[in-house]
């Protein structure tokens, strides 16, 4: 407190501006001018509080500051203040501050100005001011802020800078590097120094790699690349590396921005995940045993090749989601289903399952399935290892078969060990040798040994089985009762893998009756059941041996072929029994007239052949051939009957003819051909023409088998006549062949050899069908004339010939009955009950039924009278002789009035003059055929013909 007395109170008290004297913040004295500013009542009511209170709290700091900057700089500068009376009330005034001592302590002494007064203006600039202040304050505390904030940026961009695992550097156009952080040190090796140091156009590392390429590129055109690559740095770290390069610009200034990513590990881990994946695929390429994996779902993701042997075809990993169609079914449903409860459970199963491969066959499998745990120990996936037991099945499969084949089988099986001793038998065993499976175990097969074969025959047993490994053969044993039997028996050796023998199995079964049985077949086997005469075989084998023997010796042997004239028809007339009389006493005369060494079979039905060895010369074998043919022609006495049959024979001989048994015999068969050719009742010797003949005879057949397909037949015409009335009844249909090479061939001379094959048939079906197209074509021109064809007795034996006929004669629209039939008195009476039904099918359609070549053959009245036949045609031999030869005439006679009892119609056939028609018209005769009337002509001349006939009948 100031004194009243004190000079610079007095002075104060006076002065009229405002003085204030502050010591340590704090008020000491107020002028009464500044306590009227303040608008204090008096000085005790601020004096010792504090002088801050009193200035706006804005410029406070301002107003210390510039009090304790006093003491170094002397008096302040006047400055503008807010200060604030002691209602509040705000004051701006100016203040000067001199440094002041009070009580020998620092003070300040403050002029104060009240500027309030001076200029309302004054108050306008103080608020603007004062406006001004608040908003440099904010804007000051707002800048505060955003440099915190700045600073923070900074800091965390430092921080974020530092704390990358990508390594960060940044490098001016010019390729200088102005950044690198740490991660960058630690990748490319380098200290951050180093680093900053480099300039990439000069980095050898950067251009190896072709970053220096790639960095190029991204600064001119400004854009960004990603790079992955193995890189060495320049500081000789190789790592797999991810870059990335991208451009900025600051300043106008482009720079370069490198990141790059550490991804050795990631590679490496990828890498061993692909060896491993390799190692899986590997493994599970070569296993035989099928694998699968499914997803979560079931879903096929792979299939290996062991699998995929059972699809139709391959599939790609892509293709494997749609096996499941593929497989068409089997257990799949359920091995999915099974897929996705492991992948639930994590807990592997094993199930037997069936598959169906392509070729259609169930396979069976034996399924192990099993998580597969992902990077989390989770079933990421599901592996189904299956092995095919498809054949272990079978091979079970077979093995109880063979089991039960073992205990079923009637062979006798006896197994033995390595030391012969039996260690089992089947019940086929102990019936045949008496011995209970007890009984034998543990004994040797000795046990069954009858003595009958010698030591050295079980020593060549056991070498063979030894050395070959089976045995096989007949031998001799004892049945328990002691009772011998004779067994064919099997020996087979089973060895271990390393060959060593640990097992002979022998199966066996008893053949002592069959042996006795054999015996007697062999006999018949080789022998003619008939004759009891050796067989062709046995010939045939003999004749081998001879063969050899005679080249050996160099002797001559003959083979003489013998076959009876006309036993066919002694059979067919006499029948069987009678037929095998006959022959069964013609091998008893041949045989007689032969020496023991020769041999003489019977080789077909009415053949014989004769093997003659150690011949001397051909005559001798002449007159044996006589010997022979006389013996057989002499009458041969049959139950009812007295009989002469003759035989035809030839005769081919070794050296001279063949040194093979098949063509000697062929060759003795052809000359026995001529033999019959030359009328029968004689023999010959084979000749090289003969064997030409034969030949023709070949070709003559093959070229018959294509007349039909090349149009080579045609049908001739012959009509026939009402003697009575000399009118046409009828045609009889004649076959004619227009050989390409040989010209027009009559039937007589292809008709026997189309006789001896099917090939009559189809001859005859040609026939029947041509006569049917030309009968139609008359009876289109109003010529209703009844067509005769022939009929083989082949054609009988077909069994459909009737519904051949009727249908050649539907297709034509032709009736039936326009047809007639003629068969030969031979092939009628071959097998007379045979065809008695056919016929009367026939004569019910109105076909009329005639026997051709009546009188030659041995036909028998009592079938004659039950056979359906309406005609007899007397053959052309008796008629040709009829006027000079008496006995024809008479049979004629006799063949008239047979048909006239039979009520028959007759027609002669071969009638070449009046006297002959005359002759036959006068005996009583119906018809006629012949030359005298018409050769057979061509269907086209058949009308022209009539035409003329019929004028020269009328005129
Ligand atoms: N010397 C002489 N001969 C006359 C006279 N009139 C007719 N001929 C002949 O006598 C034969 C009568 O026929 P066939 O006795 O049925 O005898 C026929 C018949 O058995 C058979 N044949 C003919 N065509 C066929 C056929 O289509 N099928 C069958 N299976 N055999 C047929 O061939 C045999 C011979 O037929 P072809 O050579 O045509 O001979 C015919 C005919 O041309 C005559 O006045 N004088």
């Amino acid at each position: 407190m100031l004194s009243t007395d004190n000079p610079f109170r007095r002075q104060a008290e006076r002065s009229l501006e405002p003085l204030v004297l502050t010591q340590r913040g704090e008020f000491v004295y107020l002028n009464p001018a500044a306590l009227e500013l303040l608008g204090a009542a008096c000085a005790e009511q601020l004096i010792g509080t504090p002088m801050l209170d009193r200035v706006h709290h804005a410029d406070q700091a301002r107003l210390q500051s510039r009090v304790s900057r006093l003491t170094a700089e002397g008096e302040s500068a006047p400055s503008f203040d807010r200060w604030l009376d002691l209602t509040g009330n705000l004051l701006p005034v100016e203040t000067r501050i001199i440094p002041w001592t009070h009580e020998g302590a620092h003070a300040e002494l403050f002029y104060v100005r009240n500027l309030r007064d001076r200029c309302a203006q004054g108050c306008e600039i103080f608020k603007l001011n004062e406006e001004l202040e608040r908003r440099v304050t904010s804007r000051t505390r707002a800048l505060a802020d955003t440099e915190v904030k700045l600073k923070y940026s900074l800091k965390l961009n430092e921080s974020i800078l530092e704390a990358s695992a990508s390594a960060i550097l940044v490098y001016q156009h010019t390729g200088q590097c102005i950044l690198a952080n740490t991660a960058a040190e630690r990748m490319t090796g380098g200290s951050r120094k180093q680093l900053l140091a480099q300039n990439f156009t000069q980095l050898e590392s950067w251009f190896r790699s072709g970053l220096l390429d790639a960095a190029t590129r991204v600064l001119s055109a400004h854009t960004s690349e990603t790079l992955e690559r193995q890189y060495t740095t320049s500081f000789n770290v190789t790592l797999w590396a991810e870059i990335h390069l991208s451009s900025f610009d600051i300043d106008g200034q482009r720079h370069l921005l490198l990141m790059m990513q550490d991804n050795t590990d990631k590679r490496l881990a990828e890498e061993k995940l692909a060896r491993r994946e390799q190692a899986f695929r590997t493994l599970t390429h070569n296993l035989p045993d099928t694998v699968l994996r499914m997803d979560r779902q079931g879903e096929l993701l792979y299939a290996n090749p062991a699998m995929q042997r059972l699809l139709p075809q391959p599939v790609s990993d892509q293709q494997v989601r749609n096996l499941e169609q593929t497989m068409n079914g089997g257990s799949f449903a359920l091995l999915k289903e099974q897929a996705r409860r492991i992948a639930k459970t994590a807990k592997a199963t094993e199930m037997d399952m069936v598959f169906a491969a392509p070729d259609g066959h169930r396979r069976h499998f034996a399924m192990r399935i099993v998580p597969e745990p992902d990077a989390d120990g989770l079933p990421g996936s599901v592996l189904a290892v299956g092995r095919d037991l498809t054949e272990l099945k079978r091979a079970e499969e077979e093995l109880r078969l063979a089991a039960s084949v073992f205990h079923a089988s009637a062979e006798g099986v006896m197994i033995t060990d390595a030391s012969g001793r039996i260690i089992s038998t089947n019940p086929a065993f102990t019936e045949i040798t008496g011995y209970g499976a007890a009984e034998a175990l543990g004994r040797k097969p000795s046990m069954l040994k009858s003595e009958h074969q010698k030591a050295d025959f079980y020593r060549e047993m056991w070498d063979a089985l030894l050395t070959e490994g089976q045995w096989q053969g007949e031998l001799w044993n004892r049945r328990k009762g002691g009772q011998a039997f004779l067994e064919w028996l099997t020996i087979n050796r089973i060895d271990d893998s390393l060959g060593n023998p640990v097992r002979y199995v022998a199966v066996f079964h008893d053949i002592t009756e069959l042996r006795r049985k054999d015996e007697h077949i062999e006999h018949l086997a080789f022998h003619d059941a008939l004759t009891g005469l050796p067989n062709r075989e046995l010939l045939l084998e003999r004749l081998g041996h001879a063969l050899a023997q005679s080249h050996r010796e160099n002797k001559r042997l003959s083979v003489t072929f013998i076959d009876l004239d006309r036993f066919k028809g002694i059979n067919d007339a006499l029948g069987h029994d009678m037929g095998d009389n006959l022959l069964q006493q013609v091998g008893d005369r041949i045989r007689r007239c032969l020496r023991t060494t020769d041999t003489v079979a019977r080789v077909g039905g009415d053949e014989f052949l004769v093997l003659m060895e150690n011949l001397t010369s051909a005559r001798d074998c002449a007159t044996k051939a006589q010997q022979l043919l006389d013996e057989i022609a002499r009458p041969i006495a049959l139950p009812g009957y007295r009989l002469e049959i003759t035989a035809s024979m030839g005769m081919a001989f070794f050296p001279e003819d063949s040194n093979q048994p098949l063509e000697l015999m062929k060759r003795a068969d052809m000359a026995m051909y001529a033999a019959k050719e030359a009328g029968g009742n004689t023999y010959r010797f084979f000749r090289q023409e003969m064997l030409e003949r034969t030949t023709r005879r070949l070709t003559l057949e093959m070229d018959l088998r294509r007349a039909i397909s090349n149009n080579e037949l045609e049908l001739h015409y012959q009509p026939k006549i009402d003697l009575a009335s000399n009118t046409v009844t009828g045609v009889e249909a004649l076959l004619r062949w227009r050989h390409p090479t040989r010209g027009m061939q009559a039937p007589g001379e292809f008709i026997p050899l189309a006789e001896e094959n099917a090939l009559i048939c189809d001859i005859g079906a040609w026939v029947i069908g041509e006569a049917c197209r030309q009968t139609a074509i008359w009876r289109a021109q109003g010529l209703d004339l009844k067509v005769a064809i022939n009929i083989s007795a082949r054609q009988l034996e077909t069994g459909d010939l009737y519904q051949q006929l009727c249908a050649l004669a539907h297709q034509r629209g032709i009736p039936p009955s326009s047809l007639e039939l003629e068969l030969t008195e031979s092939a009628l009476m071959k097998n007379p009950e045979g065809v008695t039904g056919l016929l009367n099918q026939f004569r019910q359609a109105g076909v009329r039924i005639a026997v051709d070549d009546f009188g030659t053959g041995y036909s028998s009245l009592a079938y004659l009278r039950r056979l359906p036949i309406d005609i007899l045609k007397i053959d052309r031999s008796f008629v040709l002789d009829a006027i000079a030869d008496e006995d024809d005439a008479q049979i004629i006679k006799t063949i008239l009035a047979l048909g006239q009892s039979l009520k028959l119609a007759v027609v002669a056939e071969g009638v070449e003059s009046e006297s002959q028609a005359a002759l036959l018209k006068a005996s009583g005769c119906d018809q006629a055929q012949g030359y005298l009337y018409a050769k057979p002509l061509p269907g086209d001349d058949i009308e022209a013909w009539l035409t003329q006939h019929t004028h020269s009948v009328t005129s």
